[in-house]
């Protein structure tokens, strides 16, 4: 296994590489052209520019000694564009252009080293949740999900500007402001598109991407529904064990696989997290583990540390069933509560993505890791 640490480049994350490589056991960088509207071709140039300064040194480095370098296998991710989860031209976009831009993006990527690429198959935004800073019983802040206040919404416009409010001038990947603008002709499109019709949609993305997956050996990772469950009466289809096999049998390839996120797949209450790795293991080329703790019987969560007995989530039985079968993929913590005065104004880190308890959360993934396979 290889532990990641998720980084969205120079100018676009108020954390160093030099923090990164400070934290014990981080070998990947898990990167992405954050720049890149979904939909649009990566080229050669910039994807080599970014690889270069995650897996080189700076001149800085050499005179400090810092010799520690990373491997920039993953990326998270190349998002897919409207028209190709609608099946129709969307953004002045057709499916078939969209869908030349991600095999040519995949080519480009392969060529340049890549392993792995995550993406997601929901409909319209990424990650949602209700607030992105609230207040724990601890005295950090955390992201939350309310399920009362979802089901009173009836226009999400209240959620996106909730979800940019909170992350500043930082990019927020699956809710950018110039593609959330055309929201009203999203509604329209997704009108009559119900799970079958999308799972039918998902098949042409997989049939058209896979072959130049395998062709340049890069695995292609979905990750769950986040919530998982629908909404908005849009069809969510990476919700649970039934709908993740059904997408790993759209196409039968080892290339078409999961970026299995734990803590997105425990939202749906009766998800089982240790039975979905163990059942799909061969199938997952990467993997996000965090906790959550549900706080009422609608499903309302707060994400909590990543120890076990913080949350619902047994972080313990997942890093073991990992362990045990001697898994060979990319593991990272995925989001963790703002700690220690990050979230000051002046300092405020992306919802989710501040330093110190990601670095906590490796080190007790890592130390369960590490337990199973002690053999001294
Ligand atoms: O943003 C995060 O932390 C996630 O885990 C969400 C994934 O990056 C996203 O859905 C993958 O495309
Ligand atoms: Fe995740």
């Amino acid at each position: 296994m290889k532990m990641g640490f998720r980084w969205y480049g120079e100018g676009n994350d108020t954390i160093s590489l030099d923090d990164i490589r400070q934290i014990p056991g981080v070998e990947t960088i898990v990167w992405s052209l954050h720049h890149k509207q979904a939909g649009e071709l990566w080229e050669p140039e910039e994807i080599e520019h970014e690889m270069k300064l995650i897996t080189g040194l700076s001149e800085d480095d050499r005179k400090r000694g810092v010799t520690k370098t990373f491997n920039a296998d993953v990326v998270e991710s190349v998002n897919v564009h409207e028209s190709i989860k609608t099946g129709k031209t969307m953004l002045g976009m057709s499916r078939d252009e969209a869908l030349d831009n991600y095999i040519k993006t995949i080519e480009n990527l392969g060529k340049a080293g890549v392993k792995v690429v995550t993406y997601n198959f929901m409909p319209v935004f990424d990650w949602l949740r209700t607030d992105m800073f609230h207040p724990s019983p601890d005295g950090s802040t955390a992201l939350y999900y309310d399920a009362h206040k979802v089901a009173q919404l009836t226009d999400p416009q209240a959620l996106i500007d909730e979800t940019l409010n909170g992350a500043g001038n930082l990019t927020m990947p699956g809710w950018e402001p110039e593609r959330l603008a055309h929201l009203p002709e999203f509604i329209e499109a997704y009108k009559g598109i119900d799970h079958d019709k999308y799972y039918e949609n998902y098949k042409v993305f997989l049939d058209a991407v896979i072959p130049t997956c395998e062709k340049y050996d890069v695995k292609l990772a979905v990750h769950p529904d986040d919530p998982a469950f629908d909404l908005f009466g849009w069809p969510r289809v990476v919700s649970s064990k039934e709908g993740i096999q059904r997408v790993l049998d759209l196409n039968p390839s080892p290339y078409n696989g999961l970026c299995l996120c734990l803590g997105s797949f425990s939202s749906r209450r009766g998800n089982d997290p240790v039975d979905a790795v163990k059942t799909f293991m061969d199938r997952i080329h990467f993997s996000h583990v965090r906790n959550i703790k549900f706080l009422d019987e609608a499903g309302s969560f707060s994400e909590v540390g990543h120890r076990a007995s913080e949350g619902d989530v047994d972080t313990i039985g997942i890093m073991k069933a990992y362990a045990e079968a001697d898994y060979q993929g990319y593991i990272r913590p995925d989001h963790g509560r703002h700690l220690w005065n990050e979230n000051t104004p002046e300092h405020r880190p992306r919802p989710g993505y501040g330093l110190y308890d990601r670095a906590l959360g490796i080190q007790y993934l890592l130390g369960v890791w590490d337990t199973v396979k002690y053999n001294k």
